[in-house]
């Protein structure tokens, strides 16, 4: 049996968006924790766990969505300023919210829907790299402020927070801004104590209170990881018997 059949077992449940029974509701998952927290690593955990990590896209029933593809389009006197590191993309008003609200909805009434990559490198989403998200039975929507908005926060059926010290997470951050995101030491360290570090106690920080689950460590919690597992894999599967590999 696949996890879509699974899922169609209690699709009449409390997911149900109240159309014909055909149309898929997702189980809606928040993710969200400071910079470099391991969200996407926590969420490439579960996709594993759940044998989904090396599934084709079209296929997949389980998905991850990061926040970052909803920054907002800058104008060009931000683009110059984001060129000097003078941008602050760690403020609520650096996203798209409408945009994010939209894509969720569409995607808790079954739709399929688009999304951009985004480039960190050029400040901006690639129009060219547009990503399909086909209708899944659970869909993971990673990033460091999904908690803020309320009308999206409302939106999720489980929320949890990544809760890694910040030392850990500027060590991490600092080598993945450098070697995946073409920045320097001098522009990672700036941004970290301009904007990332006083943005994450104003607006990341707070939205912990939101959660149903708070992850210490990050990925390396396996414990933690393994209960939410069990938890998914029960609100797919009320019965049990899933065997974790899709089928
Ligand atoms: N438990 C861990 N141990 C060691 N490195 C980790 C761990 N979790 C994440 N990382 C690394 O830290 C960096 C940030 O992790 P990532 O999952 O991308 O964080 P986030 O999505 O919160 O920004 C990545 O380079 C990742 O490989
Ligand atoms: N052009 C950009 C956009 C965002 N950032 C930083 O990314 C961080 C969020 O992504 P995580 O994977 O770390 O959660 C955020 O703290 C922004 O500072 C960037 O550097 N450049």
């Amino acid at each position: 049996m696949s996890a879509s059949e699974l899922y169609n077992g209690v699709a009449n449940g409390s997911r149900s968006n109240g159309c014909a029974d055909s149309v898929k509701t997702p189980f809606l998952i928040g993710v969200a924790g400071g910079t470099a927290s391991g969200k996407s690593t926590v969420c490439k955990r579960i996709m594993e766990q759940l044998g989904q990590a090396d599934m084709d896209h079209t296929q997949r029933q389980v998905v991850t969505i990061s926040q970052d593809s909803f920054y907002r389009e800058l104008t060009d006197a931000e683009k110059a300023r984001a060129e000097r590191g003078l941008f602050n993309f760690d403020h609520p008003s650096a996203f798209n919210e409408d945009l994010m609200l939209q894509t969720l909805q569409d995607i808790l009434q079954g739709k399929k829907v688009e999304i951009s990559e985004y480039d960190y490198r050029n400040n901006a989403v690639c129009p060219e790299k547009r990503i399909t998200i086909y209708p899944a039975d659970v869909v993971l929507f990673e990033g460091i402020l999904v908690f803020y908005f309320p009308a999206i926060r409302d939106l999720f059926h489980m929320k949890l927070f990544v809760d890694t010290d910040s030392d850990t997470r500027l060590a991490r951050r600092v080598p993945r801004d450098i070697n995946e995101r073409g920045r320097d030491l001098e522009q990672v360290l700036n941004a970290y104590m301009t904007f990332v570090k006083p943005a994450f106690e104003e607006f990341c920080s707070p939205t912990k209170k939101f959660a149903d689950v708070v992850i210490p460590r990050g990925a390396d919690n396996t414990v933690a990881i393994d209960l939410i597992m069990h938890h998914i894999i029960e609100i797919l599967h009320p019965s049990g018997g899933y065997n974790q590999n899709g089928h």
